[in-house]
């Protein structure tokens, strides 16, 4: 059956974001595996200099600075992790640069918080950079910034920041490199779990068995790189989940790993940030009427439809939009302070006695080019 799935749209991406975990950089003790890492740093410079764009999102930083810090296992507590993430990511950027630049390839490290993902002039930013570097046929090395994250900000998992780092950069094709070759039907440990070559739509992984923990130096298990994979193809990004050792054969679009086929098709850049990047700093709730108007016939959200306001935001802010039952159905960029918006609640707002008035005229509270139907 894999030998029958097509994996040409990782072979003939333009531009494409490799995710490389720690269980692939580094041993169960911590310490970086520099053989690994030169390895996988050939094969992307291969990649780059055949004329793909390629962007890495690198972990590492925390499992590289454990050996330096004489710590026996992967820290639980922020601070030390933070402390190993600041001695290591150095380490880190260092072998790569060395392990790259050998074939003729530079690079830049991006260091992101999660802030840079929720904020839209921080993703524009953010964006531009990557632009530039890439331009500049420079390879971009990402990865959280951990020494400034705090629990609550934290991605936590790179897994999520290069699925959001595919959606920002635009990329062809999301490559997951991880310890294990592929997804399973269960844990890879368990007898009778087989590999799954290919999952077209969320319908095949309803009997997947992900629950099961990780490596030791890894943070998510394969929960967080499906979950991963999910929002790339939502967003017409095919993405390949397989092995670092298997790096060469996947870029080369052989019958490795498992291939996740888009589910969805691209959208613009804001509504994709909308929909996956940008965080909700206050609610909204709607009548019946208004979330059968924003969500089947895709209209602008007018005040008459809202019974309730949550949170405090001001206009230009992204709130989510919730039914009776507060289920979200929709997010968008609001068009009130929360404050102003309050006394609209529920009120019909006419533009001609408006005008009449001589008041300004009503607006939207969220236009239909700001939302996302979720
Ligand atoms: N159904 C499954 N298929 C494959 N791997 C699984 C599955 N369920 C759990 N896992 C575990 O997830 C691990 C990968 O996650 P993790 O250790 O966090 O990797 P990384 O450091 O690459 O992010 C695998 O080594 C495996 O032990
Ligand atoms: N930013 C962290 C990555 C967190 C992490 O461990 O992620 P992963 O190995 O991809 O599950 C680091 O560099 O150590």
């Amino acid at each position: 059956m894999g030998s029958t799935v097509d994996r040409s749209v990782i072979r003939d991406a333009h531009r494409m974001v490799v995710k490389v975990g720690s269980s692939s950089l580094t041993g169960p003790e911590g310490g970086l595996d520099g053989f690994r890492l030169q390895a996988l740093a050939t094969s992307l410079a291969k990649k780059a200099m055949s004329g793909t764009q390629v962007v890495l999102v690198s972990s590492g930083a925390i499992a590289a600075g454990m050996v330096p810090l004489g710590l026996e296992r992967r820290p639980k507590d922020l601070a030390t992790q933070q402390a190993a993430a600041s001695a290591g990511q150095g380490a880190l950027m260092a072998a790569y640069t060395n392990a790259f630049t050998m074939h003729g390839v530079q690079v830049g490290q991006v260091l992101l918080t999660a802030d840079d993902m929720h904020k839209r002039s921080h993703y524009v930013n953010a964006s531009r950079t990557l632009e530039r570097l890439l331009e500049l046929e420079v390879v971009p090395i990402i990865n959280e910034n951990d020494t400034v994250a705090t629990d609550e900000i934290r991605f936590g998992d790179n897994d999520r920041l290069a699925a959001l780092v595919a959606h920002l950069v635009d990329a062809d094709a999301l490559v997951l490199l991880s310890d294990v070759d592929a997804l399973y039907t269960g844990h890879p440990a368990r007898p009778g779990s087989e590999r799954i070559p290919l999952v077209a739509g969320a319908g095949a992984l309803a009997e997947v068995d992900v629950s099961r923990a990780g490596s030791s130096v890894g943070t998510g298990g394969m929960q967080t790189k499906v979950a991963a994979a999910q929002m790339s193809v939502a967003e017409g990004i095919p993405v390949l989940l397989t092995n670092a050792e298997q790096v060469h054969q996947a870029l080369l679009g052989e019958d490795v790993g498992t291939l996740f086929t888009p589910v969805g098709t691209k959208s613009p850049a804001r509504r994709r940030w909308l929909a996956h990047a940008s965080s909700a700093t206050g609610r909204v709730v709607l009548d019946d009427g208004a979330v059968e108007a924003v969500v089947r016939r895709r209209t602008s959200l007018l005040p008459v439809g809202i019974t309730r306001v949550e949170g405090r935001f001001s206009a230009g802010d992204t709130v989510d939009l919730c039914d009776q039952r507060g289920s979200v159905v929709a997010r968008g960029l609001v068009g009130y302070d929360a404050d102003e918006l309050g006394p609209l609640v529920g009120r019909r707002l006419v533009r001609d006695s408006a005008l009449r008035s001589g008041a300004p005229a009503p607006r939207p509270v969220v236009r239909r080019d700001d939302l996302v139907v979720l």
